[in-house]
C-alpha cells in the first residue's frame, strides 16, 4: 500500500456538562458528541520519516512541526507497535482551527486509521481507541462518529443511537479560542459566582429528542456550561447566536469550547435557508449547512 486517505467528521457538543475541576487539570464531563458533516481528510504517503503538509481552509493556522496533532498520532501508533515507520501525511482542512469543533482531534484520529492501514499493523479499534485517548479528550469520538455520550474528561465513549438525521448551520468565528483558556475562565467564573459545582447528569429529555429524532426537542434540549466562558471571551458571539435564533434556528448554541456558533435547522432546506440569511445580513462571515450523526475516520 503506497498511499490512504481517510476522512474525519467535525463534530458538536448537543450537551456538554462541566463537572469540578480535577487535580490532573481536567474536568469530569457529560460530554454529548454528535459528527457533522464537515470533514477533513488525511492521505498518508510511504515515507522513512513522519511529516505533515495542511492545504486547504484554514492551512495557515495550522502548525506543521511535531505539535500538529497528526504528526503525534502516527508517532504513538508507531511507539505502540514497537517499530520505526515512516509516513508523509497531507491534511486537507474543512473543519475550523481551534474553533470547537474538534479539527485537531479529527486529524489525529485520520492519522491514525491512516498509518494503521499504510503500515499494514491491522490494530483494532480498541487499540486506536486507547492510543486516541492518550492524544486528547476528544480523538476517541473522532474514530467513532455516531452520537455518543463520553464520561471522564469525555474519552470514555457510549454510543447512543438517534431517531434520524438533524441539519445543522455553523458559523465560524474569526480566530480561534484556546480550549484550555475556556475551561479556565468557566472556573474562574463559578468561583466568582460561589456556586457549588454539581456532578454533572445526562439530560433524559435531550435522550428521548435523539432517540426519536425530534428536532424541535433536540432544540429546545441543547446546552453547554463552556457557552458563558465562551461569550466572556468573545462577547460578539452573542449577536451571531441571536441572528441565527431570528431567522427561526430551533436551538443557538457554541459549538464546544467555541468560537464557532452551532444552529439545528428544522431540515435541509431551511439549514440551507438560514445559512444563506446569516450570511446575506452580516451576522456570519460565513455559514455552512451540514448534517449529523456521520460516521468516524473511515478509509476512502
Ligand atoms: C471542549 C471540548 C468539548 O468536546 O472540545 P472542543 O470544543 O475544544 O473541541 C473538549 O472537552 C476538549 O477536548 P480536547 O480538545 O481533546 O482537549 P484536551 O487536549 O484533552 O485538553 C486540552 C485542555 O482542555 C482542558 N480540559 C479538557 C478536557 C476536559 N475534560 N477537561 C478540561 O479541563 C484542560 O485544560 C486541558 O489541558
Ligand atoms: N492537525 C491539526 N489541526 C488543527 N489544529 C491543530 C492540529 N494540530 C495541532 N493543532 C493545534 O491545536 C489547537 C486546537 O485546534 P482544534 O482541534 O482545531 O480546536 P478545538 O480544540 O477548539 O476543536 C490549535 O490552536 C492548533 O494550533
Amino acid at each position: 500500500m503506497s498511499s490512504v486517505t481517510v476522512r474525519v467528521p467535525a463534530k458538536v457538543n448537543v450537551q456538554l456538562s462541566v463537572g469540578p475541576l480535577r487535580e490532573d487539570g481536567y474536568h469530569d464531563l457529560v460530554n454529548v458528541f454528535h459528527a457533522v458533516s464537515i470533514f477533513d481528510e488525511v492521505v498518508a504517503k510511504e515515507s522513512e520519516s513522519i511529516t505533515v503538509q495542511v492545504t486547504g481552509d484554514w492551512s495557515d493556522q495550522v502548525p506543521t512541526d511535531g505539535s500538529n496533532l497528526a504528526i503525534r498520532a502516527a508517532q504513538a501508533l508507531a511507539k505502540h507497535a514497537g517499530r520505526t515507520y515512516g509516513a508523509d501525511l497531507v491534511i486537507k482542512k474543512a473543519i475550523p482551527v481551534a474553533g470547537g469543533m474538534a479539527g485537531g482531534s479529527a486529524d489525529a484520529a485520520g492519522a491514525l486509521v491512516a498509518c494503521n492501514e499504510l503500515w499494514g499493523l491491522g490494530l483494532p479499534l480498541e487499540d486506536l481507541m486507547e492510543i486516541a485517548g492518550d492524544l486528547g479528550s476528544d480523538v476517541p469520538f473522532s474514530l467513532m462518529g455516531g452520537t455518543a455520550v463520553g464520561t471522564g474528561r469525555g474519552e470514555q465513549l457510549c454510543e447512543l443511537p438517534t431517531g434520524g438525521t438533524f441539519h445543522w448551520v455553523f458559523a465560524p468565528a474569526d480566530g480561534g479560542l484556546s480550549t484550555a483558556n475556556v475551561y479556565a475562565e468557566c472556573d474562574r467564573l463559578r468561583e466568582e459566582s460561589g456556586v457549588e459545582v454539581s456532578w454533572p447528569k445526562l439530560n433524559d429529555s435531550l435522550m428521548e429528542a435523539l432517540g426519536t429524532g425530534d428536532v424541535y426537542a433536540l432544540g429546545s434540549h441543547l446546552s453547554n456550561d463552556l457557552q458563558v466562558a465562551a461569550l466572556n471571551l468573545r462577547p460578539d458571539l452573542a449577536a451571531t447566536l441571536d441572528a441565527g435564533r431570528q431567522h427561526g434556528a430551533l436551538g443557538a448554541i457554541v459549538s464546544g469550547s467555541g468560537p464557532t456558533c452551532a444552529f439545528l435547522a428544522i431540515d435541509a432546506t431551511h439549514a440551507r435557508d438560514l445559512a444563506g440569511s446569516l450570511t446575506a445580513t452580516g451576522a456570519a462571515r460565513t455559514a455552512v449547512a451540514a448534517h449529523g450523526p456521520v460516521q468516524g475516520a473511515i478509509l476512502v
